[in-house]
Order: C-alpha cells, then structure tokens, then sequence
C-alpha cells in the first residue's frame, strides 16, 4: 500500500528528517534521492559516536537477519561517509511496507553524521546501480516497494522552516498548484538526471547555454549547485553580491530583494522563489547573508533542498521520469 510520513527541516532547512520503522523501531532518518544505501546509527557503535542519537538496535528485531559477510563503505559528495556490516529487516514508512529490506550497519561514521544528532542515518532512493553493498549490490526501497506501491513513484513536498511530507505509491494533487510537468530521467549516472540548460532571473530573457545542460535531484543536498553562468546570471542582479572566498560562497546584503530564478527542468521552466535563495546570515547582525544558490564546478548540477521548498516533485519509478511543479 501506499505510505506517507511527515518530514521536518532540521534548523535552518540545513537537511529534511523523517520516520522510518525498522524492525518495529522508528527512528528519523534523512530521505536522499542523491545515493541508494539506507544506513543506520546502530548499537555496534561505540557510546561516544552514539551520544544523542537515537540507535537500531537488530537484537531487539525479531525479523533482523544478518547477511553474511557483507559490507557496505559509501562516500559522500561533500566527503561525509559511513561504513560497516549489513543485515535485512522489514521497513515500514508510513505504512508503506518492505520485508527483506537491506539495512546497512554502520560501525564507521565521519564526524559530520555524529555532530547531526537529529539524524539516525540515511535512506537512499536514487537508483540501485549505486548502492554500495559487497559482495551483492542490495536494492533502495523504493526499488523494493515498487511492485507494491499502488503507483510507482514517491513524492518530495520540502518546505522553508514547515514541515512537509514525503509519500510513497501515490501523487497528492492537493500539495502542489497547477499540472506536473514531467520530464525524462537518464538513469546512466544512477541519480535521477535530467536536462536542464536554461535559465532566466526575475522573468527575464532566458539564456539558453548552459554548459553540460544537465542536473540532478537531491533531496539530501541543501543547497542549489549549478554551474557558474546560472550563478554569475542571477546574482549580476542581486546589489551588492559578491563571491565572498573567506566564507565559501556568494553573498549579499540580508536586507536585498532577491529576484527569483527560472531554470529549465527537461523542457518547461521551473521557478525558485527568491525568498528561498536567501539562504542564512553569516554573521551574528544578520548583515550579510549567503545564498543559496551557489556554483558547482563538476557535472552534473544539484538541485537540492532549495530548488525542493519551491517545487514539488514526483520521481517515477515505473518510467523513470520526474513531475515538477509549484508549491
Ligand atoms: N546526496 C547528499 C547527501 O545526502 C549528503 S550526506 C550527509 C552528510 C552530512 C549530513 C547529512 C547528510 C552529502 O551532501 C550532498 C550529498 O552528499
């Protein structure tokens, strides 16, 4: 059936957490369309590494099963990462439900995972070629709820600072303005990808050259990443922007009125509000405030959090595409 839970942006919409039941134990974890492990805070861990955290503990499931000498080790674009031991329980995430779901144990976590106290790990659900589990390469649970889920899809409705839902099986008309614009995914890169080479600010002439031309979708990125030319285009409107290296980004002045950005998605452009690309202050008088759109010097770009609390998306297992639209 189909599932859906509530999400919650952590202070500052930094990341977006939400219940999942493990072996009949919830626990919040961060929905990340950008890689395919699901991967828990678990009692392996020593004390210190679990201190504040909430833990799944497999000898208190009766449904845990261990596999065998396999192991997971997955490093993160923003070089975060996590390593340990795997097993299969059964997953229930707002009542959508998979038995024999791979549960990945962390023994090993880099320091930003156990600072993040809020978060008991990671639930993957970009495509399964890039789950990392050797010696067999395990499904996401979207891959292994697909069969079951009335539609094949799931749903992303991120929010500035409110909560939002994330829905397994069925689209909710009501969370969104307008149609969904779909679009095609290319699965080669094992996220969902889509061509994206247009963009236009404050409704402006569009320009139609994005070098690479493509992005990707991810519910674990924070920010928007895109190449320079968007960057250079939208805050060349923006008084008083500047690349700021001490702080490792663009910033303006809090009090600038920030024009909102179009970006193309697969065809049909899609708008990030310019509330939502004020991004946080950098400084205790909230004088200066980073954006947060910001340059990405690899492909493909990023379209994280920020361009999520402006559209609503749809990503479709079933033909692999993408259904955006406003929210
Ligand atoms: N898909 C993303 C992933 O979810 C995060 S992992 C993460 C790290 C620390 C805190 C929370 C999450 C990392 O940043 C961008 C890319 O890799």
């Amino acid at each position: 059936g189909a599932g859906s839970v509530a999400n919650t942006p952590e202070a500052g919409d930094v990341e977006y957490l939400a219940p999942v039941t493990i072996g009949g134990q919830t626990v919040n974890m961060d929905f990340d369309s950008g890689s395919s492990d699901l991967w828990v805070f678990n009692t392996q861990l020593s004390l210190n590494t679990l201190s504040g955290h909430m833990a799944y503990n497999p000898a208190q499931s009766s449904t845990f099963q261990l596999l065998p000498g396999s192991t997971f080790s997955i490093s993160y674009g923003d070089g975060s990462g996590a390593a340990g031991n795997v097993g299969t329980d059964t997953v229930n995430i707002g009542g959508a439900t998979v038995t024999g779901q791979a549960i990945e144990l962390a023994t090993d976590v880099s320091t930003s995972f156990v600072t993040d106290t809020q978060s008991t790990g990671l639930i993957g659900l970009a495509f399964s070629k890039l789950n990392t589990v050797k010696p067999v390469q395990q499904k996401t649970f979207f891959d292994n709820a697909l069969a079951t889920l009335p539609e094949p899809v799931f749903t992303a409705d991120l929010r500035h600072n409110a909560a939002g839902t994330y829905e397994f099986g069925a689209i909710d008309s009501t969370k969104f303005s307008g149609p969904l614009a779909w679009t095609p995914v290319n699965t080669t890169s094992g996220f969902w990808q889509f061509t994206s080479q247009a963009f236009a600010v404050g409704g402006g002439a569009p320009s139609t050259s994005v070098p690479g031309g493509q992005a990707i979708a991810d519910t674990g990125t924070t920010l928007m990443l895109a190449d320079q030319s968007v960057v250079d285009g939208y805050y060349s409107q923006v008084q008083g922007a500047v690349n700021n290296a001490t702080v490792g980004g663009v910033t303006f002045p809090c009090s600038a009125t920030l024009p909102d950005l179009q970006i193309d998605v697969g065809g049909t452009m899609a708008t990030v509000r310019g509330d939502d690309i004020n991004f946080a202050p950098v400084d205790q008088t909230g004088t200066t405030c980073f954006g947060g759109l910001q340059a990405t010097t690899v492909q493909p770009q990023i379209y994280g959090d920020i361009f999520f609390k402006s559209n609503f998306v749809a990503f479709n297992g079933g033909n692999n595409s993408l259904g955006v639209a406003p929210h």
